[in-house]
């Protein structure tokens, strides 16, 4: 089976072209091909293929083989190989995830008609999911861990995210405290965890622990979910950079309409053959 490893700000799956390539068991696959000693390495595995309603469809599995419903870096890094692996002409694609259609914006260098930057619409920053979270509506809701009183709050971008605002995010224990509050029973599917520092009103720096996957350089979805934590508890602008790991996001939350613009970079790192 042929592959190719992308990253985008430091999220690094593998991806799987199913035009050419059939895909009978992706969660063993997913597992087997992110382990970082016996596998590839990899925080994930994408699946790229086609779609009856959007132009595309796209799956993505977490290095633990859950299923995870959208994934901002990897949907960048998927409009990248579309275009430039010769599948589409397109600059604006309609990508079909497991949380519905999302659109894609592509930057093309016209010099070397290379994608520099992809901006995708990620929809709905929603606050209340009967599915992902039993309490409706946590707003710096005071969860208890590990004895103490930790402010949440809870927002979805078709998967579940915590966000937690806080100093010294660099000092943190984030395998012990993301892997404690991903396992609360007030969330039956588990959740995304994101540790924000607010550097001032249009730069936050965030840590993020993924449901799945453990610490990750970057996560876009978790970065969308944590500039709307940020504004309804008034720390920050509607418009953001978040400073991540691996790279920089930018964030916008067009709040009338409810709808949540993720900008940033994709590449390629190699193919292989398995
Ligand atoms: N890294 C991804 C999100 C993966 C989410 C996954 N860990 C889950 O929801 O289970 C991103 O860039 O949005």
């Amino acid at each position: 089976m042929k592959f190719e490893k992308m990253q985008a700000a430091g999220n690094d799956y593998i991806y799987v072209n199913l035009f050419e390539e059939q895909v009978d068991d992706p969660e063993v696959l997913s597992r087997r091909v992110s382990d970082r000693h016996f596998g590839v390495g990899s925080d994930g595995l994408v699946l790229i293929g086609p779609d009856e309603e959007g132009d595309f469809s796209m799956k993505m599995y977490n290095a633990d083989g859950s299923e995870g419903a959208m994934c901002g870096n990897a949907a960048r890094c998927v409009g990248k190989y579309l275009y430039e692996r010769g599948l589409t002409t397109k600059k604006e694609i309609a990508l079909n995830t497991k949380s519905g259609i999302k659109y894609l914006l592509l930057t093309v260098n016209p010099q070397n008609n290379k994608v520099e930057s992809v901006r995708i619409n990620m929809g709905k920053a929603i606050f209340s999911d009967s599915n992902l979270v039993t309490i409706p509506e946590m707003v710096n809701y005071p969860l208890s861990v590990n004895g103490k009183e930790c402010p949440i709050t809870f927002v979805s971008m078709g998967n579940p995210h915590v966000v937690i605002f806080m100093d010294g995010i660099d000092k943190l224990d984030i395998e012990k405290i993301g892997s404690l509050i991903e396992h609360q029973p007030l969330f039956p599917q588990r959740t995304n965890v994101e540790f924000i520092e607010v550097i001032d009103q249009s730069h936050l720096k965030m840590r993020v622990w993924e449901r799945g996957s453990g610490e990750t350089l970057a996560c876009g979805t978790g970065a969308c979910a944590s500039l709307v934590a940020g504004v309804i508890t008034g720390r920050c602008d509607t418009k953001a950079s978040v400073q991540l790991k691996g790279g920089v996001l930018e964030i916008e939350w067009d709040r009338d309409d409810n709808q949540v613009y993720l900008t940033g970079d994709a590449h390629f790192v190699f193919k292989g053959e398995i």
